[in-house]
């Protein structure tokens, strides 16, 4: 089907949206009906064949939502678009996740948008109604970030959805359990969206105490308590333009969940000890592993801050509800260690009868070790730990318990765990540096679930214990680059003044 030969329909009982789209699309070449109401969008239904619907959510005699089930039952390879207003975003979202290809807001001020959107849509249509399957348009964003999707349709739907909605600044609510990868799903829609080229900014609302992270969100002024012999500028203020990850807000205390509210309401907030606001632009994206319903309704959890962060919620199914992934994922995490290794057919099954309790984090915590601990050119079972060497009918252990000790034969790593492995400096010499990278991003990995439960258990962790992780980052960092303040403050993420005032603050030497 040739452009010019398209149809458009637009349902909407405002004359002045229809005469509007009327006039661009005709330009555009396409041939366009319009209809005011659910019976004349029924008789043009009937009489024509659509590639894209243009419905507007609230009509007098019936809905958006109701249309576009309607029109995906009659003519399913016809592209929705709901046309909403502000204060229906969220019914808009909705309306995607049962099938629409995408919403848009009104007033219309952005021409070119639409005329992209519209023919998006149609193109999409057009390959659909071919039969055949349309080609993942959120593909090369999520290689650029290193996530897998993977072939389970309720994950497609889900990456789908997040990518149309990466676009729109609206606060997104990820759910999933722990090591599904809710971080990683959040980077993805931060590079999709507008703000790419814009700071990320990851922060776990249960890793520190409540007043080190409401200095870390909203930063101090210099004197507002003992110890802050600086100003110092917040996250909010330093993901300025860009993406905040808000991860396991479910964790955040009262006084938090109040001032965060305030920032998503107002776009301003205070710095500790200041007294003037300061306004900020940033996307909130939030993350969390407990129900925050149930939260809410045990009064550990606001309402009206749920609201706020839940316009579109995401949920990331665990590793058991998408066994199809496994294979694909395991090769990933091998691959990332060492391309010439391969997975054995046999392996790829005990993997797949797994439940995975750790999800997606265990998978790769196991390849990774799988990869240290082979010799040849296959990763066999008995290279994947006890558990599977009990076969596939073994009970689930946690990610947090220790592995069964197995013996691997031929392999000075045989039976060690991570922290083991990581003791002995013998064992570490003979790793490469994608190896080391891939252990150290695992202890890293560790130290912040330690850091959450033991928060979660209000375990208040030694401060001198952040300080040294803080201190040891820094040093690394500052090895690696020979000294060069500019670039180890590249690697890690923060300003160049920031390094240099944590280095004063830890008494770390310069060059
Ligand atoms: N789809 C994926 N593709 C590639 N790597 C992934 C994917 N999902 C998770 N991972 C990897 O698994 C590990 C855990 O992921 P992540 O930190 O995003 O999980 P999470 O759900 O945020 O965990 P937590 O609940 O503990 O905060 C990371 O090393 C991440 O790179």
């Amino acid at each position: 089907m040739t452009e010019s030969q398209m149809q458009i329909l637009i349902i909407d009982d405002e004359r002045d949206v229809c005469t509007f789209f009327r006039r661009l699309l005709t330009r555009r070449g396409y041939q366009v009906v319009t209809a005011a109401n659910e019976p004349e969008a029924l008789a043009a239904l009937e009489a024509e064949r659509f590639s894209v619907a243009l419905v507007d959510l609230k009509l007098p005699d019936t809905d958006g939502i109701t249309l576009l089930e309607i029109i995906k039952s009659r003519q399913p390879s016809c592209e929705v678009i709901i046309m909403t207003g502000y204060s229906t975003v969220k019914t808009a979202v909705t309306a995607m996740q049962l099938g629409a290809y995408e919403y848009l807001e009104k007033p219309f001020d952005d021409i070119d948008q639409i005329e992209q959107m519209i023919e998006r849509a149609a193109g999409a249509g057009a390959v659909r109604g071919r039969g055949s399957a349309a080609p993942d348009e959120w593909a090369e964003v999520a290689q650029g970030v290193g996530f897998r999707v993977g072939v389970s349709p309720p994950m497609k739907r889900m990456v789908s959805l997040a990518y149309k909605v990466a676009g729109k600044d609206i606060s997104v609510l990820i759910q999933g359990k722990t090591g599904t990868g809710k971080e990683v799903l959040a980077r993805f829609i931060h590079a999709a969206s507008a703000r790419a080229g814009q700071p990320f900014i990851p922060v776990n609302c249960g890793a520190l105490p409540e007043n080190l992270l409401e200095s870390e969100l909203f930063g101090h002024e210099k004197g507002a308590f003992t110890g802050a012999n600086q100003t110092r500028r917040g996250i909010f203020e330093l993901a300025n333009n860009g993406t905040l990850l808000l991860d396991e807000i479910g964790d955040a205390t009262p006084q938090i969940q109040v001032k965060l509210l305030r920032v998503l309401e107002t776009g301003e907030f205070m710095r500790v000890g200041g007294e003037r606001p300061i306004k900020t632009d940033v996307r909130v994206i939030a993350a969390t592993n407990v129900d925050l319903e149930q939260a809410i309704k045990e009064k550990t959890f606001r309402e009206d801050l749920f609201y706020r962060l839940n316009v579109v919620r995401l949920e990331i199914p665990s590793l058991a509800e998408r066994h199809e992934d496994i294979p694909l994922l395991a090769e990933h995490f091998v691959q990332q260690l060492n391309r010439d290794l391969r997975l054995s057919p046999v392996a790829v099954r005990l993997l797949q009868g797994y439940s995975w309790p750790g999800n997606i984090r265990e998978l790769a915590n196991v390849m990774r070790r799988a990869v240290v601990i082979c010799t040849g050119d296959t990763i066999l079972p008995e290279h994947l730990g006890g558990t599977f060497l009990a076969g596939p009918s073994a009970p689930s252990r946690s990610v947090t318990q220790p592995a069964p000790r197995s013996v691997e034969p031929g392999s000075n790593l045989a039976g060690t765990d991570l922290v083991e492995q990581c003791r002995s400096c013998e064992c570490l010499e003979r790793l490469g540096a994608e190896e080391l990278t891939g252990m150290l991003s695992s202890l890293r990995q560790a130290q912040s679930n330690l850091l959450a439960v033991m928060r979660r258990k209000k375990i208040v962790p030694p401060l001198h214990a952040l300080k040294d992780s803080e201190a040891e980052t820094i040093k690394e960092a500052l090895t690696q680059y020979d000294g060069n303040i500019t670039e180890a403050a590249k690697a890690l993420g923060i300003a160049r003044n920031t390094l240099y005032r944590k280095m004063k603050e830890l008494e770390l030497p310069g060059r």
